[in-house]
């Protein structure tokens, strides 16, 4: 079989479509830029960059053009940029929160009618009536725009070239974009998968690996004298009376409501992850690990004044390891489970500090009962 054929559309019943034959220089780059992809996968490249190449990539094989991954946010139904190098960042704002339909622009076409857009001239067509300023603030005269799907075939955003001068597409092009949009979609199941690999399936926290995995991290970051970072262990206090009184399946909603205060308490200031059984661990990077002993006591304290369904009133004790120092991680995993130990022995809910390798005007180690 001809492979060219291959390359050719199924049918494309776009007016705007010029029906030119692929050239060999033409299939032969498509191809270089799936290698490319291939490549990047292998090498275990994060998807951020995959897909700042593919846009780089694409938008090289048609002059004065900027290619745009545009997602669809399903909770606000409006599509947002993922990915955009050849605009300014300072310009993403504008394409932000934009409505799929029939008249806001070629993105929001392809998402709205789940089949390609491409506007010859935006700055008279109708599918970008209502947002006219935007092409004509970037020059944008011709946009063309391809639904990108997920595997269930649900269409979750857009691979869009956008071009400083009124062109149509041909076969060429049309199969570019369609390469790019299904590349697009299984980076983005990749990335939906690797997320789902880290994450701890009762509590929705990140599991043991991620945590494994950021404790790495911070140890190699620790070559720059100024970097540092804090863990904490928390342990649920006399959980298995919880278990014993109410049964496992309270037991479980338990540790499911405590992670809802992490998130609210921690938010975005550390890695919360469940550590194993009852026991989560926080980690906090600068400045926030700073704050660890202050932060630790303010969890240990909304989790004390929570009123959890089915068993009310569940404390917690704490051991955190503040690290200044490059030290081996299972020397600071001891350590904070020193500390956690300790406020066990102290009387349970309760914060213990050790601080290890601490700077020179600390001088010495200690372990700190603050609770
Ligand atoms: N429901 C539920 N229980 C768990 C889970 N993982 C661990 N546990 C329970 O956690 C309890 C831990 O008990 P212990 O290690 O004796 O400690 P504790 O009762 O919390 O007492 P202290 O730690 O000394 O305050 C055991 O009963 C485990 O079965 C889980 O995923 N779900």
């Amino acid at each position: 079989m001809n492979p060219h054929k291959l390359l050719q559309p199924v049918r494309n019943d776009d007016p705007s479509f010029d029906t030119v034959t692929i050239s060999e220089d033409q299939f032969e780059s498509i191809l270089n830029i799936q290698q490319s992809i291939l490549d990047s996968i292998a090498l275990d490249h994060k998807e951020p960059d995959i897909l700042s190449d593919l846009c780089r990539l694409a938008q090289d094989l048609l002059p004065e053009s900027a290619a745009c991954i545009m997602l669809l946010d399903d909770k606000t139904d409006t599509l947002n940029v993922l990915c955009a190098p050849g605009v300014p960042t300072e310009h993403h704002h504008r394409l932000k929160g934009i409505k799929p339909g029939h008249h806001n622009g070629s993105c929001a076409a392809a998402v709205y009618f789940g089949k390609p857009a491409y506007v010859v001239n935006t700055f008279n067509d109708p599918r970008w009536e209502g947002n006219r300023d935007l092409v004509k603030d970037f020059n944008m005269c011709s946009v063309w725009s391809m639904p990108i799907r997920n595997r269930d075939k649900k269409v979750i955003g857009s691979f869009a070239l956008a071009s400083f001068e009124h062109r149509s597409p041909t076969n060429f092009h049309d199969r570019l974009l369609k390469m790019c949009a299904s590349a697009v979609g299984i980076l983005l199941e990749r990335k939906a998968l690797r997320k789902l690999a880290l994450i701890d399936k009762l509590t929705k926290l990140w599991n043991r690996t991620k945590l494994d995995e950021t404790l790495t991290k911070q140890r190699e970051l620790m070559s720059d004298p100024d970097h540092g970072y804090a863990v904490m262990l928390v342990d649920i206090d006399l959980f298995k009376n919880v278990n014993d009184t109410f049964g496992h399946n309270v037991g479980d909603a338990v540790l499911v409501e405590l992670a809802d205060i992490f998130r609210e308490q921690i938010g975005s200031d550390g890695i919360v992850g469940r550590w194993g059984g009852e026991e989560f661990m926080v980690i906090l990077t600068k400045p926030h690990c700073n704050r660890a002993p202050e932060l630790a006591q303010r969890l240990r304290q909304a989790i004390q004044q929570h009123s959890f369904k089915t068993v009310g009133t569940v404390t917690v004790s704490i051991g955190v390891c503040v690290v200044a120092k490059k030290t081996r991680t299972i020397e600071i995993i001891d350590s904070a489970d020193q500390a956690l130990y300790q406020a066990k022995k102290l009387g349970r809910n309760r914060v213990s500090v050790h601080y290890k390798n601490k700077p020179k005007q600390w001088s010495i180690e200690e372990l700190v009962e603050c609770a």
